[in-house]
Formats: C-alpha cells, structure tokens, sequence
C-alpha cells in the first residue's frame, strides 16, 4: 500500500534491505552520496526506502533540502533520534524532540555568542600551544620525524572540548591513557548499534515505558557526578575559568531566581556538555587530520597558507588573538575546502511531525508523518554541477574574487547544516580549527611519507561521521 502511494507520486524506489546493506559496507553518507548523484543525473527530486516500520525519503532536489531545512522547518523540527528523559546524557539539543529542543536551543545560543568565544579564546591560547608543544616533543622522539597526526589531532580536540565545555583539563595530551580520556571515549560505547537507535525513534513510547536506555549506567554515572563536581566546587569557591560551564552555571543560577517554567537543571547541563564532547571531538579532530593531510599533499597551497599566517601575524606583533586570526583569509578558504571535500558529518536527518506537502518541478508530493527525511551532505559537496571536478582540492572554490570562486548556491554548502537545527558549535569549530592550524603552520611543514595513504576510504562502521580507515601518518619539520 505504501510502496502504491509512493510509486503513483512517480517516486523511485530501493529496496530497504539493499539501503541498509549498502551502508554497512561503504560509510553511511558516502553511500547516500552515490544514490544522490544517480538521482541528480536522473532529475530525479527523491527516492524513497519502505520498511514496515520506517519510510526513509532521500533528498535530491535543492528547493525540497530548503524547505525541510529551513522554510518548513516546523513540519520537520527533530531528527528523530529515541530519547529517554529519565538519561539525562540523551537529554542533549542533538536528540531532543522540539517541544524542549526549542527552549533550550533559545537558552544555549548565547553560550556560542561571539563575545563569549572572545572570552574563551584565552583558554583555547593554551591548550593550543600545549598542542603545538607536543607536536615538536613527538617529533624529536620519532625516527625520520614522521608522526601519527591524527592521534595527537584526537588528543588535542580532547582536551579543548574538555577543556571549554567541562572546564576541565582531560591531559590527554600528555597522558593519552588519561582516565577522563577513556571516560570520555566511552562516550561513543552505545547500548545499541546507531542503526537500531535511529529506528527507535518511532516506538518512543514503548521504549520509554520499559526506561530503555541508551548508554551505559556507569557513563552517565560518571559524567554526572563530574558535572556536579565542577558545579558544587566553582559555586562554593567562586570560581570562574571563563568556558561554556561558566555560562551554563550562570544561566541554571538565573532560571532558579527567576523560578523559570523551564529550568536549567543539573541533569540538562549533564546532558548538554556530553552532547557538545560528542558532537565536537570527533568532527573537529577529523577535520584538522584532514587538513593537514591535503596540505601535505599540497605543498604549494600549503606554503600560501603559510605566508597568509605569516603576514596577518607580522601586522600583529606575532601575537595570536581573537581577531587576529579572523584575519587569515586564505586559510579559511582552505578550511571552507576541506569542510567540503570530507565533511566531518556527511548527512543530516530530520523526521516529518505534521504531514504537509513538498513542491518541486515534478509537483507537489504529500510527506506522511514519521517519513524521515535524509539530507546527503556528502554528495551534495560532490556534485560536479556546483563544485566542478568536486575531487580535487581547491581552495580557490572558496575566493569570491576568483573565476572559480563561489558559484555553487549558497545551500549547496552545509558542512555545519542548515536552518534553525544548524550546528551550534559552528563558531566555536572553526576558531579551534583556524588558531590551530595557523600555530602549526607557523612552526612546523608538513609533507607525504611512504606511511601516508594515498587515498582516504571513511569507515563504515562509524555510522555519523566521516572518519578515515586508513591511519594518517605524515612527515613533520620546523620550518
Ligand atoms: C568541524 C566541526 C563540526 C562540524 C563539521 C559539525 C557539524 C554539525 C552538523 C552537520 C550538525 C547537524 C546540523 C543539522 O542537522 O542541520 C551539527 C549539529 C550539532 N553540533 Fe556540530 N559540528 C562540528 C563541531 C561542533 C562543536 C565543536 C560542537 C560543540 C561544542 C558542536 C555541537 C553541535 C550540537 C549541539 C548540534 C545539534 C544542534 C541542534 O540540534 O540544535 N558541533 N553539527
């Protein structure tokens, strides 16, 4: 019956068990990426898998991606992910339903305001340099200068995110067995395989009946007792360190005084510093791997990005600071690239809670409730129509000024996502990304050896981000 309806809106078809099959082979939104190229060559708008218990609709057309995203953002308002009240770490923005996503995300902006990363800024100064430390010490010590860098890239954004969102110093760096450092890894150990969890969504109440949950207890458990830890700790002694638990202090101070209807508790502030460690360690250290690894493999966009460093810091007494570094045009266009050559999130979801109705040049189709609908970030980001010879690296794509530069759509870009459900560490990643890479660049180059891969193949296994199979070793010098 649905497989009619679908069929008779002219809508193409693949076979459920073949959509999951394929993406327990090739990573999930590399494989999205193929259905979507397939369908942009067919002008096809969308192509739908039907299961008995979830309809998936694939997004071709860019008009319907805005729609879902942006302009009918209250039809499709979550991504659909099961989430337990009674675990306080799912009560995250990433999986909360609207109804408290919405409060939240209001309350939660500011904490990612320009002003507060300026005032963050200073303790990022820190672990970056420690960082860039590392780097040389590890140097040193290896045969030919040749290093693990997407270890010590893992190390490092372990302890910014550490650092800024729990206000605590995870050591990685220099202790990589460190227990928050495991602790922290056990983030990603589910209770369920990811496939499992994105189904769960639609038997929210079953699940919820039976208290389902979806991390281990003992993580929870810990990650609840640090937080109230650092609470208890910095209220008693006035402590401020200027991070996003600050923020999130002050604001659970002001919704008790103000006795708010929807109060910032200490289980929601549980909740949120775990989401904002698993939503910006791993993207944010895959991307800084990945920069580097097309910087190595570009040595002449390498040196320019370097020289682009090198300048704004001489107009600037070689000092890194909050504006300098926005300065570093060149060096965004080469973020901007990597971002889109391999995006750290290579799809967003979202699911339909009212059904209404998508128009494109074929016509207006009907989108049933709990349709979820797949955005392919990925294939988006590789379509030759919009980003020619998409295989390539080429930070010029990102150059107004240039022949090349920017004429894709604006909505054909969402490395961060798009609409009111966009990342909201989108400041906060690329100031990481942009002090970081500006202070290796400063010290060290970075080149090809026989252990780097020739090629990046992403992991199926890691089902939400896009991270590399194979190891990415380089060859590092000061410069
Ligand atoms: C290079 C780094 C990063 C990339 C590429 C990235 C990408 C994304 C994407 C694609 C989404 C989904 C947006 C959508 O569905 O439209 C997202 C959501 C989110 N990200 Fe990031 N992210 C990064 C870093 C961070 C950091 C550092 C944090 C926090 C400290 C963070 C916190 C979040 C949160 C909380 C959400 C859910 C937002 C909501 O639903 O309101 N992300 N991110």
């Amino acid at each position: 019956q649905k497989l009619n309806y679908w069929r008779s809106h002219g809508v193409k078809n693949i076979s459920f068990i073949r959509l999951i099959s394929n993406v327990l082979k090739r990573q999930m939104g590399v494989a999205l990426g193929d259905i979507y190229q397939q369908l942009y060559e067919e002008k096809e708008p969308f192509k739908v898998a039907l299961s008995p218990f979830l309809t998936v609709l694939i997004l071709q057309d860019m008009e319907s991606i805005k729609d879902v995203m942006i302009k009918q953002f209250e039809n499709f308002p979550e991504r659909g992910f099961y989430t337990n009240h009674r675990d306080p770490l799912n009560t995250n923005l990433i999986r909360l339903e609207y109804e408290w996503w919405r409060p939240l995300r209001q309350k939660l902006t500011p904490v990612f305001s320009p002003a507060k990363m300026q005032a963050i800024f200073p303790t990022l100064l820190k672990v970056t340099e420690l960082f860039a430390s590392k780097v040389k010490t590890t140097m040193e010590e290896e045969e030919n200068g040749e290093l693990a860098i997407y270890d010590l890239c893992a190390r490092f954004t372990t302890d910014v995110v550490g650092s800024v969102a729990f206000g605590i110093e995870f050591n990685s760096l220099e202790d990589p067995n460190s227990q928050a450092r495991r602790q922290g890894l056990k983030i990603f150990d589910y209770v369920w395989h990811p496939i499992l969890d994105s189904l769960a969504g639609h038997y929210r109440a079953v699940k919820n009946f039976f208290n389902i949950k979806l991390f281990k207890p003992e993580i929870s458990g810990f990650f609840r007792k640090l937080v109230s830890n650092i609470i208890e700790y910095r209220q008693k002694n006035g402590i401020r360190r200027e991070d996003l638990m600050d923020t999130l202090i002050e604001l659970k101070q002001h919704d008790e005084r103000s006795k708010q209807e929807f109060a910032l508790s200490l289980e929601l502030i549980v909740g949120q510093v775990f989401g904002f460690f698993g939503a910006g360690f791993e993207t944010s250290s895959n991307t800084l791997t990945y920069v580097l690894y097309e910087l190595a493999r570009h040595p002449e966009i390498q040196e320019k990005a370097r020289e682009n460093v090198k300048e704004v810091l001489k107009n600037h007494g070689n000092e890194f600071t909050y504006e300098n570094i926005r300065e570093m045009q060149y060096l965004k266009q080469v973020i901007n690239e990597t971002l889109r050559l391999h995006p750290p999130a290579p799809y967003t979801v979202r699911v339909c809670r009212q059904p209404c109705s998508l128009t494109t040049k074929r016509g207006s189709l009907k989108i049933p409730l709990g349709t979820k609908v797949m955005i392919p970030i990925y294939g988006i980001h590789h379509n030759p129509q919009y980003y020619p010879q998409p295989h390539l690296f080429r930070p010029e794509r990102f150059d107004a000024n240039m022949e090349l530069g920017c004429k894709f759509p604006s909505c054909a870009y969402m490395p961060f996502g798009l609409g009111p459900r966009i990342c909201i560490g989108e400041r906060l990643a690329k100031m990481l990304l942009t002090l970081s890479l500006a202070m290796l660049l400063q010290r060290y180059r970075f080149s090809c050896c026989p252990a780097t891969p020739k090629e990046l193949h992403f992991d199926p296994r890691k089902m939400l981000v896009l991270s590399s199979k194979e190891k990415i070793v380089l060859k590092v010098e000061t410069v």
